[in-house]
């Protein structure tokens, strides 16, 4: 195979494991599979984030309309993951294959000591040449405790794990330059670090069954590409996408990786929602902070400090527009800070090493 990806992360979307009448499409599921047979014959590690739970449970339960929408999906899920799984386990087992199920919620991702537990468990898995098979814990993950989709979870795993690739199957070959639909639009091929107005291009509209839809998926797609891990997204109903995808035989979109990050970078990257305080910043703080050079961020460029922290908290940096600028560890707490705002020669509020950048502005 062409593309030199050793750790792959394989995303399957709600729409190519389902059919048209909301069931799951049997026939799909089996086609990867044998495909992802075929890609760990080359020795590649491969990690499955695949949908279907709830569409699985509907294939089992009908349950009337006027029960709530949240307790209809919990219910779906918890029944449906189950046949999911089951699914996997019986076709990868033709193949002499082992698979496990993982099933995790955003605050596995927020807190430390949840991520390294989860990260060892990956490895010991991959280890032992099993395919883990990741989906959110529908059953608990409800409403804001929910991932945006499986596409944030997908890009989550990636990082946590350095992925070499991150391969998001959908129902369209990549992101095209307009409405997919309309004539005349191409798929854009390659997308680099400083392109900024995905927003143009790509509308909010989802597919059937989707949760996030194209322009969420792009905006982790280049924050993942900014940590060094290469984004493809290809459409997941075509023939032996996977194995053609690998062997560049195939149109999709690429995000261009960045040079890797170090790990907690990577998991700084996707902590917006553990930040315990903002710290504004000045424009000549932003732009030393976004030039080329590796830059830590001096007391003397903070205008503002919001919140309550302690060192080694993570904080939101924002510019004077409250534009997210990026995350970062902190060196002092917010009160110590406070009192050193606009000081020259005190020791960086955040190190390098502790930044991770808003791809938006790097
Ligand atoms: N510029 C674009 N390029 C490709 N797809 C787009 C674009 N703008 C909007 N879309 C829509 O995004 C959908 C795929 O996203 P999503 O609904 O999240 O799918 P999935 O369930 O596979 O994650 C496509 O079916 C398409 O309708
Ligand atoms: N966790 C849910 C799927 C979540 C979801 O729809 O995500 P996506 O496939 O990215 O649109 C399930 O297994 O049914």
């Amino acid at each position: 195979m062409a593309l030199p990806y050793n750790r792959i992360i394989i995303k399957i979307g709600s729409n190519v494991l389902t059919q048209a009448n909301g069931m799951p499409d049997l026939d799909r599921i089996a086609h990867l599979v044998e495909q992802i047979t075929e890609i760990k014959k080359q020795g590649k590690e491969v990690i499955l984030v695949s949908s279907g739970a709830v569409a699985s449970g509907r294939s089992l339960v009908t349950v009337s309309e006027k029960f709530d929408a949240v307790a209809t999906r919990q219910l779906l899920a918890a029944v449906g993951q189950v046949k999911l799984i089951n699914t996997y386990t019986a076709l990868f087992g033709k193949h002499d294959l082992v698979c496990a199920q993982v099933l995790v919620t955003k605050e596995d991702f927020r807190d430390r000591q949840h991520y390294q537990n989860m990260q060892n468990c990956f490895q010991v898995l991959l280890q032992h040449h099993i395919i883990p098979i990741v989906n959110e814990n529908d059953v608990v993950s409800v409403t804001e405790l929910m991932f945006t989709d499986n596409d944030e979870l997908a890009g989550l795993v990636a990082s946590a794990l350095n992925a070499d690739a991150l391969l998001i199957l959908s129902n369209v070959d990549g992101i095209y330059n307009g409405n997919p639909k309309e004539e005349g639009t191409k798929v854009i091929e390659e997308i680099g670090h400083d392109a900024t107005d995905l927003a143009s291009f790509i509308s909010t509209q989802r597919s059937q069954f989707g949760r996030g839809g194209m322009l969420t998926k792009s905006y982790m797609a280049r924050k993942v590409a900014a940590l060094g891990i290469a984004v493809h997204i290809a459409n997941g109903t075509t023939q032996n996408v996977l194995t053609r995808l690998l062997d560049e035989e195939l149109i999709n979109t690429r995000f261009t990786p960045k040079k890797a990050a170090s790990g907690k970078k990577k998991w700084l990257a996707h902590s917006e929602d553990s930040a315990k305080g903002v710290v504004q910043i000045n424009e000549g703080a932003k732009q030393a902070l976004t030039s080329p050079k590796a830059t830590s961020l001096l007391l003397v460029g903070v205008t503002a400090i919001r919140g309550a922290f302690k060192k080694g908290d993570i904080v939101k940096l924002v510019d004077e527009t409250e534009k997210l600028v990026g995350l970062g560890i902190a060196e002092y707490d917010s009160e110590n800070a406070t009192e050193h705002i606009g000081h020259k020669e005190q020791r960086p509020l955040v190190h390098y090493d502790y930044l991770f950048l808003n791809p938006d502005m790097a």
